[in-house]
C-alpha cells in the first residue's frame, strides 16, 4: 500500500466529528476484465452492482457494493433530490489529485406518475448509488478506487477492511477462470398484451389525426422463460459481445438486473460542454450492401421518418438554446447504422451555462419526443391511458456523473429487466399521422433482437 497515502490520509479518516466525510482513494492495476472483475462480486455483492460501457468504447465502469444509495420516490422532484444528495456529498469530498474522480450511477423510472403493481415493484422514481468499489478504464489506464462515505468518528478500521476487500476482488478476476458463457435456453416466449398494442396504435394514430397531439411514441413488452436461473454477467456478456458501437449498461437491484445495449445517448457533459444526439426515424438493415444502401437512402428522404425525427430536434435544440451558448445544430440528420437497425441522428452540442449541473439537463431533456411525444403533457397522458404497462426504466435516462461535475447519460432503449428465470423486453416506436400498426408492430420485433440476441431468443423481424 502507498505509504504516502497512508500518512496523509489516516489522520483525516481519524477526525473525531461526526461529520460526513466522503473518502477516496484510487491504485492503478495492470488490464483486468471488466465483466470478470464485475463477476468477481458476484457472491457477495449480487444485488449491489453496475456495468457501464460508453458507445466509442472510451470509458468503462463498473462499481460493486454501495458506499452510499441516493433514491427518490417523488414524482415532481426527483431530479432536484438527487442532484442535492449529490452535491452534498460533493461538498465532503477528501481526494488527492491522483485519486479518480467517485462515481454516481443510476437511473430514472420513465413515468412516475404511472407507477403501477408490476415487475418494476422495487425500482423507485430514481436509484443511484456510490460503489465502494470503482473499476474505471479511461483512456488507457484501469484503475479501481474505493469509495467510502461515513460519519463515525474512526473510519480508519473500516477502510482497512475495504483495501483487503478490493484486493480479494482483483484476485479473483485476475486469477479465476472466465469464459464466455453460453447463452440461456428460452422456453417460453410470451406477447403482453399484443392486441391491446395494436389497438393503441390505431387509437393513437387517430387521434394525432384529430389534431389531440402531434406525435406519441407507443411501447410493449415481450416475456421470456428460461429453463433456468439467468446470471447478471451472462446478458452483460453476451450484449457487449454482439452490440459493438451501443452503449452498454446493467444495473442490479433485489435479484433483478436492468440492462441493455441502447444507440441513444441523451445527454453528456464534458469540461463544461454538453453534447446529445436526436435519434428518431428507423428502418431495417438491408441484406446486402446495395439494398442497405438503397434503404438508408429511402429513410433519408422518407416524409413519416423525418417528420418524427424532426420534432426530436426541435425540442432538443430548444432545451440546448436555453441552457447553453455557441450551439451547434445540423441542418440535417445522418444515417447511424447499428447491428439490426438504421436511424437518422442528429448530433446537438453547446457551451454549457455556468451552474446548471447535468441533472437540470435530463430534467429538461426528459422525456424527449423519441421516447414520449408532442406536445409533451399530453402525449404522456396518452401513454398512460394507451399502454396498459408501467414502462419502469425502459426510456429513461440511465449513467453517470462524478464529483467534478462530468457524466453521460444514455435513454434505456433496447432493454429488458431481467429477473431470476424471466425477462421482460420493451421495444416501442414514434406514432404519426400516417403510421400504421402492422408496420410499427414489425418495428417493434427490429428493436427488440438486441436483447433477443444476447438471451437466445428468436430473432423476428
Ligand atoms: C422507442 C424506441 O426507439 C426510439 C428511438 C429511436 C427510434 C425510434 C423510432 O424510430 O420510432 C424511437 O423513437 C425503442 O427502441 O424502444
Amino acid at each position: 500500500m502507498n505509504r504516502k497515502l497512508t500518512a496523509t490520509r489516516n489522520p483525516q479518516l481519524k477526525i473525531s466529528q461526526n461529520e460526513l466525510r466522503f473518502f477516496t482513494e484510487t491504485i492503478d492495476v495492470g488490464r483486468i476484465s471488466p465483466l470478470a472483475f464485475f463477476e468477481a462480486g458476484d457472491s457477495s455483492y449480487k444485488d449491489e452492482r453496475f456495468y457501464w460501457q460508453n458507445a466509442d468504447k472510451t470509458l468503462t465502469l463498473v462499481g460493486i457494493g454501495h458506499a452510499t444509495v441516493l433514491t427518490s420516490n417523488s414524482v415532481n422532484n426527483r431530479f432536484t433530490h438527487i442532484s442535492t444528495g449529490w452535491k452534498k456529498l460533493c461538498a465532503a469530498l477528501i481526494k488527492e489529485e491522483k485519486d479518480m474522480e467517485p462515481v454516481l450511477f443510476g437511473g430514472f423510472s420513465f413515468d412516475p406518475k404511472n407507477k403501477k403493481e408490476s415487475e418494476w415493484n422495487s425500482f423507485p422514481s430514481a436509484h443511484f448509488v456510490v460503489p465502494s468499489f470503482q473499476l474505471t478504464i479511461k483512456n488507457g489506464r484501469t484503475s479501481i478506487s474505493i469509495n467510502l462515505v461515513t460519519e463515525t468518528d474512526d473510519a480508519m478500521k473500516e477502510f482497512d477492511r475495504l483495501r483487503d476487500e478490493r484486493d480479494r476482488l482483483i484476485h479473483i478476476a485476475q486469477v479465476e477462470e472466465f469464459d464466455v458463457l453460453s447463452k440461456p435456453e428460452v422456453i417460453w416466449v410470451e406477447e403482453v398484451e399484443k392486441a391491446q398494442y395494436m389497438h393503441a396504435v390505431a387509437d393513437v394514430t387517430k387521434k394525432i389525426n384529430n389534431g389531440e397531439a402531434e406525435k406519441v411514441v407507443i411501447a410493449r413488452s415481450v416475456k421470456l422463460n428460461f429453463e433456468q436461473k439467468v446470471p447478471a454477467v451472462i446478458a452483460l456478456q453476451h450484449i457487449s459481445n454482439e452490440q459493438q458501437e451501443s452503449y452498454h449498461f446493467g444495473l442490479q437491484k433485489e435479484g433483478q438486473l436492468f440492462f441493455g445495449a441502447t444507440p441513444e445517448r441523451l445527454i453528456e457533459i464534458a469540461n463544461g460542454r454538453a453534447y446529445s444526439s436526436c435519434v428518431a426515424g428507423s428502418s431495417k438493415r438491408g441484406k446486402s450492401a446495395a439494398e442497405d444502401r438503397e434503404l438508408g437512402k429511402e429513410l433519408l428522404e422518407d416524409h413519416k421518418n423525418k417528420e418524427e425525427h424532426q420534432y426530436v430536434v426541435d425540442m432538443i435544440s430548444q432545451v440546448f438554446q436555453t441552457f447553453c451558448s455557441d450551439v451547434e445544430i445540423p441542418k440535417v440528420p445522418k444515417l447511424m447504422k447499428i447491428r439490426d437497425i438504421q436511424h437518422l441522428i442528429t448530433p446537438i452540442e453547446g457551451q454549457l451555462e455556468r451552474g446548471i449541473d447535468i441533472f437540470r439537463l435530463i430534467e429538461a431533456l426528459h422525456p424527449t419526443p423519441a421516447l414520449g411525444g408532442v406536445p409533451r403533457e399530453v402525449s404522456m397522458e396518452i401513454i398512460r391511458n394507451e399502454e396498459n404497462m408501467d414502462r419502469g426504466y425502459y426510456a429513461a435516462p440511465i449513467g453517470w456523473t462524478d464529483t467534478s461535475g462530468d457524466g453521460e447519460f444514455a435513454v434505456a432503449i433496447r432493454s429488458a429487466l431481467l429477473d431470476g428465470a424471466t425477462a421482460y423486453l420493451y421495444a416501442g416506436g414514434g406514432i404519426v399521422a400516417d403510421s400504421e400498426p402492422d408496420k410499427e408492430y414489425e418495428e417493434t420485433w427490429v428493436k427488440f433482437r438486441p436483447i433477443m440476441r444476447a438471451l437466445g431468443g428468436k430473432l423476428n423481424g
